[in-house]
């Protein structure tokens, strides 16, 4: 089965909201995105039971250590057979070579590996805060092509960014490395805690590869029509 374009957000801590936003649904299999919040509070159990319902997971961590133990991190994370995974880039070359080390060593014959991600910039950080908060020079576009290929250079398979850079991420890195683009909004929705957003039709147009979409889904009144209003503007956009 192909992995759905849209990844949806499950930000959640309890596991019956997740069921109450799942059965929401007229579409069985999706393509979840576990994040810290709800992997701390429900686990591995979980993961199973999505996995059991045919749903493809992305697990977003988002290591950053030490390269050691992020390399020993994502060996335990492998077995968890998961479709994707994640690191910061900020951790550098060598805690990337070695996650990636680790992901190879953690997965069972004969199944795929994870793919593995790395974050450049999140989209909650505008140019201002890089700048002035993280210290980094430089106009985030440029940073975040610099973080994608270090990423590239250490074997991973591709980058979270905003949207907004997927063009130059493309660019240096090519057309298979994935973007994958949270900073989602439908029209009239806020941005929240949000600051590099497109809608999901821009983000196609950008080349994103997967839209990761939380509140818009979440926070709507109808999920299911949010979706559905999402795959449209998605398939309908070039
Ligand atoms: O740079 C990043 C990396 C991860 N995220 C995650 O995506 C979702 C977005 O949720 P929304 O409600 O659509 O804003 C959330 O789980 C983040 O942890 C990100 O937003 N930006």
């Amino acid at each position: 089965m192909s992995k759905s374009p849209i990844i949806i957000a499950l930000d959640y801590s309890k596991e019956h909201q997740v069921w109450e936003l799942l059965n929401k649904f007229d579409h069985e299999k999706l393509f979840v995105k576990v994040g810290m919040e709800l992997y701390y509070s429900c686990g591995n159990s979980l993961l199973e039971k999505l996995k059991d319902k045919g749903h493809h997971i992305f697990l977003d961590l988002k290591l950053h250590d030490i390269p050691n133990t992020v390399a020993k991190a994502m060996q335990s994370l492998a077995c968890l057979d998961v479709d994707l995974v994640n690191v910061h880039a900020a951790g550098g070359r060598l805690m990337m070579e070695r996650a990636m080390e680790g992901l190879d060593k953690g997965t069972s014959a004969g199944k795929e590996r994870p793919s593995c991600i790395a974050v450049t910039q999140l989209t909650s950080t505008s140019e201002e805060v890089m700048q002035q908060q993280l210290k980094i020079n430089g106009k985030i576009e440029d940073v975040v092509v610099h973080y994608a290929n270090i990423a590239k250079d250490s074997g991973l398979d591709g980058v979270v960014s905003s949207p907004l850079e997927v063009p130059l991420v493309k660019e240096a890195c090519g057309s298979s490395f994935l973007a994958v683009t949270p900073g989602i909004r439908l029209v009239g929705d806020s941005a929240n805690d949000q600051k590099r957003i497109t809608t999901p039709a821009e983000a196609r147009t950008l080349g994103s590869d997967f839209i990761v979409v939380g509140r818009s889904i979440t926070a709507s009144p109808n999920p299911n029509e949010a979706l559905n209003t999402i795959k449209r503007e998605w398939s309908e956009s070039v």
